[in-house]
């Protein structure tokens, strides 16, 4: 018989060194593009680092098109499931959605608990990860189904996973993290740390930042609850150009998977010259500081 480890998302992970799991109490306060920005710069500053992206937030994937690669469709091998990679065919960058799945790029997806429950366990046992240095994966806002289904499936590989918290410096964003926070020791996941965005305003013109709102919440928060605080990034009107002008140039399946269009190329490229960018360049080296004493604990 099979012994627990022995699972299909356990073989499937197997050459996984690290899962980040992405989480905030609330929506709409950049997790995604986090998670975007956590796989990009871990692409770019780890030399030869392959990372995976996976997008779990099922009724709102918005990773294809904060990657440029929105529009493209899944190739099914013999062997599974064939990401897509961001960066064509250096193959370093791997991304998977259920936004490559839907049909037409307005489709929703109204699932309930077990369709989703599935759907998330075919993404970690059916889709040829291969060998990753990091997979980062995005997940809704909340402490929800997706949560409680990946946490399920990954329990062989308990001892690789953490989580990375996005908060915006606001005390309702805030109050939600906590809670968050809290999912995160009932379920024994080490927390990397905190990310507190849209604190301040990038200006255009000087590169100045400005505190237009309160900032320095999420700090505070990591001070009060004795975990780290991994950075601020504030609002940066050249970042949401960038992750959010990707509208799709091809109908869904027009694209091989494995292959990135020039679309996504460009996008890392023009990434790396935001203020964004460089602000989180000492986030990723925080993560990858902190992960092995994180990791150490659980194994
Ligand atoms: N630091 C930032 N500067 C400018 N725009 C940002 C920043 N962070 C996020 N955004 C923009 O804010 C919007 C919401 O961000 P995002 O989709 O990442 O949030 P989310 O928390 O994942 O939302 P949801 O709850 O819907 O999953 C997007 O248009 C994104 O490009
Ligand atoms: S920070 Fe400087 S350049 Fe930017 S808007 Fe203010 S005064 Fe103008």
């Amino acid at each position: 018989m099979a012994s627990t480890l022995d699972t299909p998302v356990a073989r499937r992970l197997r050459l996984v060194k690290h899962i980040i799991i992405v989480c905030s109490g609330k929506g709409g306060v950049g997790k995604s593009s986090v998670s975007a920005q956590l796989a990009l710069s871990l692409h770019a500053s780890t030399p030869h680092a392959r990372v995976g992206i996976l997008d779990v937030d099922l009724t709102g994937p918005s990773i294809p098109r904060m990657l440029g690669v929105n529009g493209h469709g899944v190739h099914q091998s013999s062997d599974g499931w064939v990401p897509v990679y961001a960066d064509g065919r250096d193959a370093r960058l791997a991304c998977m959605s259920v936004g490559f799945l839907l049909k037409k790029k307005d489709d929703s997806v109204v699932w309930r608990g077990p369709k989703k429950n599935a759907m998330i366990r075919q993404f970690l046992s059916d889709v040829r990860w291969g060998e990753l240095d990091y997979l980062v994966i995005d997940t809704p806002p909340g402490t929800s189904d997706e949560h409680l289904s990946l946490l399920e499936h990954m329990a062989p590989v308990h001892e690789r996973l953490s989580a990375v918290i996005v908060t915006t410096p606001q005390a309702v964003a805030l109050m939600d993290a906590i809670k968050c926070l809290s999912f995160t020791r009932t379920v024994n996941l080490p927390v990397l740390g905190v990310v507190e965005n849209m604190s301040g305003y990038v200006c255009p013109c000087c590169g100045e930042i400005s505190n237009v709102f309160s900032t320095g919440g999420g700090q505070e928060m990591a001070r009060q609850e004795s975990i780290p605080f991994l950075g601020s990034l504030p609002v940066d009107t050249e970042l949401v150009t960038l992750l959010d002008a990707a509208e799709p140039e091809e109908a869904p399946d027009a694209v091989e998977s494995g292959e990135a269009g020039q679309r996504s190329f460009e996008l890392l490229q023009r990434y790396q010259k935001t203020p964004s960018a460089a602000l989180f360049k000492n986030i990723v080296d925080a993560v990858v500081r902190t992960l092995p004493r994180v990791e150490e604990r659980l194994s």
